[in-house]
């Protein structure tokens, strides 16, 4: 197992990675004492629930089973896991145990956030998306229809226990999405991770363990420190070391958005809105074309999307991309590549560049 920690001043979480972790009771010990109650989707239960359940002891009245899916995503969703706590009467020093990907991760967390002004949570990761990412930093939150994670609270989760056996049960096209996440580490910090990941891809498509444990412990290596330097992404005016972590997201936001929430997976905009990120960044002259190839190159030979939504205008992308959340006084601060492996948080490019990207992209 390897352990890592996040580092927040004078508080700190750890996180565990390795296969079979969810077998071990022990894990959870530190938590078993508390009045809990988990939460998870119906495919995650199918598998997982029962281990977890038996382990803990856990009275199937304590644990609230949801559909599957970013549509659970919403403020619904969580006045119906309010109106749950509540009937359970989950005391103040309860837990939530948010046990899934990055949909129950962030909704449950979100809930642990705002139920009775905040309790502990803890996060048990079941995607490779949530566990390379989503589950760590604290960022929680729900959708609307206006805007992705528009509703939401930084509360970071107690212990954040990433069984890496679960994968094998995880679809395909989900195992991409968290591949996207990955990618984007490399493009944003570390070009030796990306070239390693241009080497093992296969391997890490596979799930080959050593590479599986190396991808995900490098990835939140990464955001671990970033998160331990800006933990609210308030550094600068937001345009700190945690927005780099935003990269690609103001494109795939507005496609996640445009499509409803309910076609693209996450990841599968980020991809696309990494390749436009690299696009515009090779266009603004900062990073070199064939670097902003590869960047496309990988991204496609995962078998992830490298083209936006049929329909989708350029027209689309400008007014979805206003609302983003780092727009400051009226300004659209977007995160650009300087070079591999080295983003940037710029308001400051030309507007020209943007509007060539998004016209190639639409065209
Ligand atoms: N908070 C953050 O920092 C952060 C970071 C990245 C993404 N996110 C959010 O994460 C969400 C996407 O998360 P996701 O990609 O994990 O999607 P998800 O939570 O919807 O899970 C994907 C699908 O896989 C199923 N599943 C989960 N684990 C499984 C397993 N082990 N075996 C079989 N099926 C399994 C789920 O039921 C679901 O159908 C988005 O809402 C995104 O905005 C948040
Ligand atoms: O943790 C962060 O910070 C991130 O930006 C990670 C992103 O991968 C993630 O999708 C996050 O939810 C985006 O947050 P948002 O603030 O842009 O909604
Ligand atoms: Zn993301």
């Amino acid at each position: 197992m390897d352990t890592l920690d996040v580092e927040l001043g004078t508080r700190r979480y750890p996180i565990h990675i390795g296969a079979g972790l969810l077998q071990r009771p022990d894990l959870l010990d530190a938590v078993r004492t508390r009045p809990l109650r988990l939460i998870t989707d119906q495919h995650v239960a199918a598998h997982y629930l029962a281990g977890v359940q038996g382990s803990l002891s856990l009275d199937s009245q304590h644990v609230l089973v949801l559909p599957p899916g970013e549509t659970s995503k919403t403020l619904a969703s969580v006045e119906q896991i309010m109106d749950w706590l509540l009937a359970s009467r989950l005391p103040r020093d309860g837990l939530l145990i948010a046990l899934g990907g990055g949909v129950i991760g962030d909704l449950v967390g979100f809930c642990a956030a705002i139920y009775q002004r905040g309790i502990d949570f803890v996060q048990l990761p079941t995607t490779l998306l949530a566990q390379v990412d989503s589950s760590v930093g604290g960022k929680t939150g729900v959708n609307h229809p206006r805007g992705k994670n528009m509703i939401g609270a930084f509360h970071q989760p107690r212990l954040v226990l990433a069984d890496t056996a679960t994968l094998v049960t995880l679809p395909v096209r989900e195992r991409l999405a968290g591949i996207a996440e990955i990618i984007k580490y490399g493009m944003l910090g570390d070009a030796g991770f990306f070239a390693w990941l241009e080497q093992k891809l296969e391997a890490l498509l596979a799930l080959d363990d050593a590479a599986l444990r190396y991808a995900v412990r490098r990835s939140c290596e990464m955001k671990a420190a970033i998160v331990a330097q800006d933990e609210r992404e308030s550094l600068a005016g937001g345009a700190g070391p945690r927005a780099l972590l935003n990269l690609g997201h103001t494109f795939a936001h507005a496609i996640e958005t445009f499509t409803h929430y309910n076609e693209w997976l996450h990841g599968e905009a980020v991809a696309v809105g990494l390749c436009m990120a690299a696009d515009l960044s090779a266009r603004l002259g900062w990073l070199s074309t064939p670097d902003a190839q590869r960047c496309r190159q990988l991204i496609e030979r995962s078998g992830l999307p490298v083209q936006v939504p049929a329909g989708m205008r350029a027209d689309d992308f400008r007014a979805l991309m206003s609302l983003d959340k780092k727009v400051a006084s009226g300004k659209l601060r977007l995160i650009l590549m300087r070079r591999l492996g080295e983003a940037v948080v710029s308001g400051d490019f030309d507007p020209a560049a943007l509007d060539a990207t998004l016209r190639h992209y639409t065209a």
